[in-house]
């Protein structure tokens, strides 16, 4: 072995002796290498990495957030609810982290974006295909989203396998209906590239579960994580919303959109819609 390649150190009198050519390090084991070069800029523009950190980190928590949301469904569908709570619940803290990242880029005034705003094309916020595997896995099942990353193949698979899964959702219903609940047998089988349409029939059985939570606990339980879950993810949207209102006002956005008209009219998607409507009755 070469000298240069292995190493020994004293700890508190214990030998501790490796050779680097097989050690596992820091940088090597996150990949820092390839993370660290990842941040082109294509102008000289201070905030344009700032721009382009917020997006990074962005994509990595909702790579975080899907590895956990996927996990949480695998439990419900072996009506394992309480590690599925468990996972939903570290969902929810991922989405804090999501949430406060925008004060972060508020920071960018408009003259600061504009400089650099050019440079972005027609790219666009549009084109996160794990957004969309993310709002496809929760439950918002716009099909025709799917086809911005036809020319992506991997993205375009992604997207398209969330699409023809059963939602969060659906996997809740499923699993209230395998418990004995009133779920209509058209919830419990259909096509899961469609749209989910509201019904009194699940309304009613979270109306059973919440007037007497304590017989009904797990599905209680699962039914306030999901609340909890849906409502960061609204607060998500509208910081978004708002910081794009103050960063570029009423312009159009560079995916071809009103802008943040747009965005208002994306505040009134639900994914769990009779969780919240059966609140006005209970
Ligand atoms: C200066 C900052 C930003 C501006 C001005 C902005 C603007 C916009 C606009 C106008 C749209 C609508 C699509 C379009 O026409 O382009 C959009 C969509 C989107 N943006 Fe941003 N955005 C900003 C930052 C971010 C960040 C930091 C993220 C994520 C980390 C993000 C994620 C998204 C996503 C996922 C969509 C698609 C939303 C949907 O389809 O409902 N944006 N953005
Ligand atoms: N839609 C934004 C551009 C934008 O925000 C963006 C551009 C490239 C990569 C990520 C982006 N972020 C989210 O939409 C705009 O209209 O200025």
């Amino acid at each position: 072995m070469s000298e240069q390649f292995s190493s020994s150190v004293d700890v508190s009198g214990e030998d501790i002796h490796w050779d680097f050519k097989d050690a596992m390090s820091y940088g090597g084991y996150l990949g820092l290498e390839r993370l660290l070069t990842s941040q082109k800029c294509l102008t000289e523009e201070h905030d344009e990495m700032l721009f382009i950190v917020i997006h990074q980190v962005g994509e990595l928590w909702m790579k975080l957030v899907l590895h956990e949301t996927e996990g949480g469904i695998a439990h419900l569908q072996r009506d394992e609810v309480g590690p599925a709570l468990k996972m939903f619940a570290r969902v929810s803290r991922i989405q804090e982290q999501l949430i406060h990242a925008w004060d972060v880029l508020s920071t960018m005034t408009p003259a600061d974006y504009l400089a650099f705003r050019d440079a972005l094309g027609q790219s666009s916020g549009f084109q996160s295909f794990q957004y969309r595997t993310l709002e496809y896995r929760l439950g918002n099942k716009n099909a025709a989203l799917a086809r911005v990353h036809k020319h992506n193949p991997p993205a375009h698979r992604m997207v398209t396998r969330a699409l023809e899964l059963p939602s969060l959702w659906d996997e809740t219903l499923r699993l209230l209906a395998r418990r004995g609940y009133a779920i209509p047998a058209e919830l419990v089988e259909r096509d899961w590239t469609q749209p989910y349409a509201p019904s009194e029939a699940v309304e009613d059985v979270w109306r059973t579960i919440y007037r007497d939570s304590e017989t009904h606990w797990e599905a209680y339980e699962l039914g306030e994580k999901l609340v909890d879950l849906e409502h960061k993810f609204q607060q998500w949207r509208f910081n978004h919303m708002k910081t794009v209102e103050r960063i570029i006002g009423y312009r159009k956005g560079t995916g071809g959109t009103s802008g943040v008209s747009y965005l208002v009219k994306a505040l009134d998607l639900r994914f769990f819609p009779e969780i919240w409507t059966v609140r006005t009755t209970l």
